[in-house]
C-alpha cells in the first residue's frame, strides 16, 4: 500500500481553555474524498483551518505527501497543494468567469509556466476545467451575475486552475437548490481520484451523493471512521447527536 497523502498525527489546538482539536488522527489516500461530519462545535472547521494554515497547530504533526507543513504559512501550504474553498465566496463580482480565471492562475504561475509557449494547451486545459464545473457557456458572464452554485463552481474551478491537489470545503451544498445540489455531487464525484478532498457537511443527502469513508468528529477527537451505514450504525455518534436530530435531520 502506498503512503497517506494526508495524514494528521496527534493534531491538536487549544483556544484558551478550549481544546478545540484535541488529539486527532487523520490518514487520506492520493484521490480520496472524506467527509467530515460532526455535531456544532464539533472541531471540523478547525480542523481545516489547521490544515490550509489559516491556524497554527498547538501540538501535533500534519504530513502532506510525507512532507511536513505543520508549521509552514499559509501561502506556503497553498503552493504546496493545499486549496481552501470557504463558505463565502471570494470571487471577483465585476470581472468575468475567465478573467477570475486567469487572476487565480497568475497566483501560481509555476505550474502555467511549463504550459506558456502552448496556448492552446493552456486554452484546453481551462476548458476542460469549465466543462467540468459546468460553466462553459458563462466564459464571458461577470462572476456577479452567477447564480449561487455557479459562483461556487466558479470558485472551485479558481482552485482547479491554481492545481490545488487537496481540496478542503466547508458546507459546499449550503444555501444550493436541489439542482445544484446534484450537480456540485456530480463534480466532486469527478474529482475523485485526481484529487484529494476533504468536505465538511451537514447535508446528509449531499453526503450520501459523494460519501466513501466518513470521519465523525466531537468534542475535537475522532469518534467514529467508517462507510455512513457504519457511522449511522455507531451507538457513540448516535449520543453524540442527541438533540441535533431535528436541526440536521
Ligand atoms: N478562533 C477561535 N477562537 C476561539 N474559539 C474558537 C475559534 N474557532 C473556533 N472556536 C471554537 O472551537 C470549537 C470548534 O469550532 P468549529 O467551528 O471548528 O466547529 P465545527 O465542528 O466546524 O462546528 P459547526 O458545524 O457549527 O460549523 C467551538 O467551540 C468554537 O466556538
Amino acid at each position: 500500500m502506498s503512503a497517506p497523502y494526508l495524514q494528521l498525527i496527534d493534531l491538536q489546538v487549544r483556544f484558551g481553555g478550549l481544546r478545540a482539536v484535541d488529539g486527532l488522527n487523520l490518514s487520506l489516500n492520493f484521490g480520496e474524498l472524506r467527509c467530515l461530519l460532526g455535531p456544532n462545535g464539533a472541531g471540523k472547521s478547525t480542523t481545516l483551518d489547521l490544515i490550509c494554515g489559516k491556524t497554527r497547530a498547538t501540538g501535533g504533526k500534519i504530513l502532506l505527501d510525507g512532507q511536513d507543513i505543520t508549521h509552514m504559512k499559509e501561502y506556503q501550504r497553498a503552493r504546496a497543494g493545499v486549496g481552501r474553498k470557504f463558505q463565502t465566496p471570494t470571487v471577483f463580482k465585476e470581472l468575468s468567469v475567465s478573467e477570475n480565471l486567469e487572476i487565480a492562475r497568475s497566483q501560481n504561475p509555476g505550474v502555467w509556466a511549463a504550459l506558456k509557449t502552448f496556448r492552446t494547451r493552456r486554452q484546453g486545459k481551462i476548458k476542460e476545467i469549465l466543462d467540468l464545473v459546468n460553466l462553459n457557456d458563462q466564459f464571458h458572464t461577470l462572476a456577479g451575475n452567477l447564480s449561487h452554485g455557479q459562483t461556487q463552481w466558479l470558485e472551485i474551478a479558481m482552485l482547479l486552475v491554481q492545481d490545488s491537489k487537496l481540496i478542503l470545503f466547508d458546507e459546499p451544498a449550503a444555501g444550493m437548490t436541489i439542482q445544484e445540489t446534484r450537480r456540485t455531487a456530480e463534480i466532486f464525484n469527478a474529482l475523485k481520484g485526481s484529487h484529494t478532498m476533504i468536505v465538511v457537511e451537514h447535508d446528509m443527502g449531499f453526503v450520501r451523493e459523494i460519501a466513501e469513508t466518513v470521519t465523525v468528529m466531537d468534542m475535537g477527537r475522532l469518534l467514529s471512521e467508517g462507510t455512513i451505514q457504519e457511522v449511522e450504525s455507531d451507538p457513540a455518534v448516535r449520543r453524540a447527536y442527541l438533540g441535533e436530530e431535528h436541526e440536521h435531520a
